[in-house]
């Protein structure tokens, strides 16, 4: 695999199968190794550590060998994120370092599923409201990075309760409706893209968006996406 990080890496995070059972779609899935690893808030300096935790914010990277889980590609759990203070649900924002990704995210009152395809380079800004699990749908290790509010806990219950998201992605591309869901929307398909005006651009370290005072505000103050009107 790819060198993902220069500095000292913490211990991971990790995710195992029964960890992640009660979101599959084959409860019975088998997998010896880890699924996922999650190295949370990574700073390459003592500055940027201290920037990002003036502001409440974390720089995590997530590691997610190919695999599957019956015939379901391996994925993240899958988590809501409750409102901010003003109102509107904290946005997260992503970048595949290398690999493939699909985001697949769905709000919170099931009017919307959306699968953004993401590859090497791609950002991703999953907006408020929405919440978001990560597949893993190719056989090379996807690491991808985020830049998130660190003032929340994650909600998982929904999809706990639900056994997953709306959909599951099962081998060859094919998404099976979570049959433990009544009538939800068919899947939006779309490309990552950028948005230019919060600097989120391809190829475009996130991390470098590390110490500039205003463009990563909307990861606690997401009011900002609705002005600027910003739409998955
Ligand atoms: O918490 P889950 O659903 O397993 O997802 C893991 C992902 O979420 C994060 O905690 C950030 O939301 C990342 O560290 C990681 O990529």
């Amino acid at each position: 695999m790819m060198k993902f990080w220069d500095g000292t890496l913490p211990k991971p995070g990790q995710r195992t199968v029964e960890d992640m059972r009660s979101v599959l779609a084959d409860f019975n899935a088998c997998a010896e190794n880890t699924l996922y690893f999650m190295y949370r808030s990574l700073s390459m300096n003592p500055g940027d550590k201290e920037w990002l935790s003036a502001r409440c914010l974390r720089y995590d990277i997530t590691v997610i060998p190919p695999c599957l889980l019956g015939d379901e590609y391996v994925k993240t759990k899958g988590h809501y994120h409750p409102k901010a203070p003003d109102g509107f649900g904290f946005p997260e924002l992503y970048q595949v370092i290398s690999g493939e990704a699909h985001f697949l995210l769905q709000k919170r009152d099931l009017s919307d599923v959306v699968v953004v395809r993401a590859k090497t380079g791609d950002v991703v800004l999953v907006p408020p409201g929405y919440g978001h699990v990560t597949i893993n749908p190719s056989n090379e290790t996807l690491v991808m990075a985020n830049i998130v509010s660190d003032a929340f806990k994650s909600e998982y219950e929904f999809y706990e309760h639900n056994h997953g998201a709306a959909y599951y992605e099962l081998f060859g591309n094919v998404f099976l409706k979570n049959p433990n869901y009544g009538d939800v929307p068919k899947i939006r398909f779309v490309d990552a893209f950028e948005v230019p005006e919060l600097k989120i651009l391809h190829n475009q370290s996130i991390y470098d968006l590390i110490g500039d005072d205003e463009v990563l505000e909307y990861l606690n103050n997401p009011v900002i996406l609705e002005k600027i009107n910003f739409k998955i």
